[in-house]
């Protein structure tokens, strides 16, 4: 049993929701938990890091960055990180299971060490995303790196000098987030220039929020396309607290606004760096009856929606539950600018479409846009596949909740990876679920 009170590995069996009351307390945000971990672990010294994720991949995070030599302690719901500073110890294999943003910001500093492998457990989703432009940016600065073709298993040794870089942003802004956290340890620092169509720069702001936040000194253009960070600098150690998480939130606020009741869902702040805030604005333009107190959004639910068409590029990790949302509302929806969802733990475009197919909605998708029709009645009835993609499983769950017949959805623990409670959560708020074995892997 997980802390979730869950089997090991579970399918889930969503069964129609009356409708969806009570008061929740957002999660603590991924993005920022791992960012704080390791820029923790990165300066010398004790950190304290208030309220961390539970999730999968911020285990991953700990687990790794013990693997190179940090003392980690769980005390309360913090972190206790004693760092290793500009000195990751060398020889070591890292593992970061499925966590995208984990592994590449931990390839970047692998280029402090003389040598550090890469290997994950997960080889048919996080093994097959690719890593290649960072690896490119890494070997231009002088990093030694070997891959199968540009994706794990991997290694990295260093060390570098650091200077100006090119790294192509086009596909994950995660590879200049990595450089990022390096830039400081270099004795040359790093003077990046992005370059192609930058994506997803809400997280990018996130990683400057975050070398702020411990004491590192950056500047960046107002498009992101460069990033100077002076060299020699320390991480310094502190107390930061983790903000709510907006991506997994937005799958629950999907959830409240497509069934009747109420919901206040608390510990979302205002001013957050955070892009899929944006969310609580497309719910709103749908015609959801969404407002907010302070650090709490409520929810009054079951208002009609309606389509509407965005980039969906500032707020990706909440594509995925917006499109819940967009198949019960009125009209034709359209995601563009979302190509990098086709680089995620699945392809996010072309599975989606499938999934959304078999509980029999329209959708078309070209190489960068989703268009979803949505419909006033699912009759749901089907076993859908979650592709073992946490926000798949959100999306169908947020379907079942509003079909006709129950919906089973298969591999339904990889939900883990983000948002472990998820289901806890809105059993909380009257839905009901079964969790059968798993069906899939
Ligand atoms: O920097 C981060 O923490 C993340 C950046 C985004 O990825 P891309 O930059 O690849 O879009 C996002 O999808 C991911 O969940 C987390
Ligand atoms: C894509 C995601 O994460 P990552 O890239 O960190 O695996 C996500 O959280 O939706």
């Amino acid at each position: 049993m997980s802390a979730d009170g869950l089997p090991e590995k579970f399918d889930v069996i969503v069964h129609p929701a009356a409708e969806l009351r009570g008061e929740l307390r957002a999660q603590p945000s991924k993005n920022y938990t791992t960012r704080y971990l390791l820029a923790a672990a990165l300066a010398d010294g004790e950190s304290r890091v208030v309220g961390v994720a539970t999730s999968e991949d911020a285990e991953a995070m700990l687990r790794c960055l013990e693997d190179w030599g940090a003392g980690v302690e769980l005390v309360g719901g913090d972190a206790v990180i004693r760092g290793f500073g500009a000195s990751p110890r060398a020889g070591v294999t890292l593992n970061p299971g499925n966590a995208g943003a984990v592994a590449r910001f931990l390839m970047g500093v692998a280029a402090l060490t003389t040598g550090t492998a890469f290997v994950t457990d997960y080889p048919d989703s996080l093994g097959k995303r690719p890593q290649g432009d960072l690896l490119e940016a890494l070997s231009r600065l002088g990093a030694r790196v070997q891959s199968r073709e540009g994706m794990f298993p991997l290694s990295i040794s260093g060390p570098v000098r650091g200077g100006v870089v090119e790294v192509s942003a086009e596909r994950s802004s995660q590879y200049a987030s990595a450089l990022m956290f390096l830039g400081p340890l270099l004795p040359g620092g790093l003077d990046l220039r992005l370059t192609g169509d930058i994506k997803s720069h809400a997280p990018l702001r996130q990683t400057l929020d975050t070398l702020a936040a411990f004491g590192v000194q950056a500047s960046a253009s107002e498009d992101l396309s460069r990033i100077t960070i002076p060299g020699g600098q320390a991480f310094r150690a502190g107390r930061v607290l983790v903000p709510g998480d907006y991506p997994g939130s937005a799958a629950i606020l999907a959830a409240a606004a497509t069934r009747p009741g109420e919901l206040r869902l608390s510990n979302l702040r205002e001013h957050d760096l955070q892009g899929e805030r944006e969310a609580l604005n497309v719910l709103r333009e749908m015609g959801a009856d969404l407002t907010r107190e302070g650090d709490t959004v409520v929810v009054r639910g079951g208002r009609p929606l309606h389509a509407v068409k965005r980039d969906g590029d500032g707020f990706t990790d909440a594509v995925q539950a917006l499109t819940a949302a967009a198949a019960l509302a009125d009209g034709t929806t359209t995601w563009e600018n979302v190509y990098t969802l086709r680089l995620k733990e699945c392809d996010r475009i072309s599975d989606t479409r499938r999934e959304l197919q078999r509980l029999g909605l329209t959708v078309t998708e070209t190489q960068d846009s989703l268009t979803i029709t949505g419909t006033p009645s699912l009759a749901g009835g089907v076993t859908a596949d979650g592709h073992g993609d946490h926000r798949m499983i959100m999306l169908l769950t947020v379907l079942g909740l509003s079909a006709q017949s129950p919906i089973r959805i298969t591999g339904a623990h990889h939900i883990r990876k983000s948002y472990p409670m998820f289901f806890r959560h809105l059993e909380s708020l009257g839905a009901r679920f079964e969790y059968p074995e798993a069906t899939r892997a």
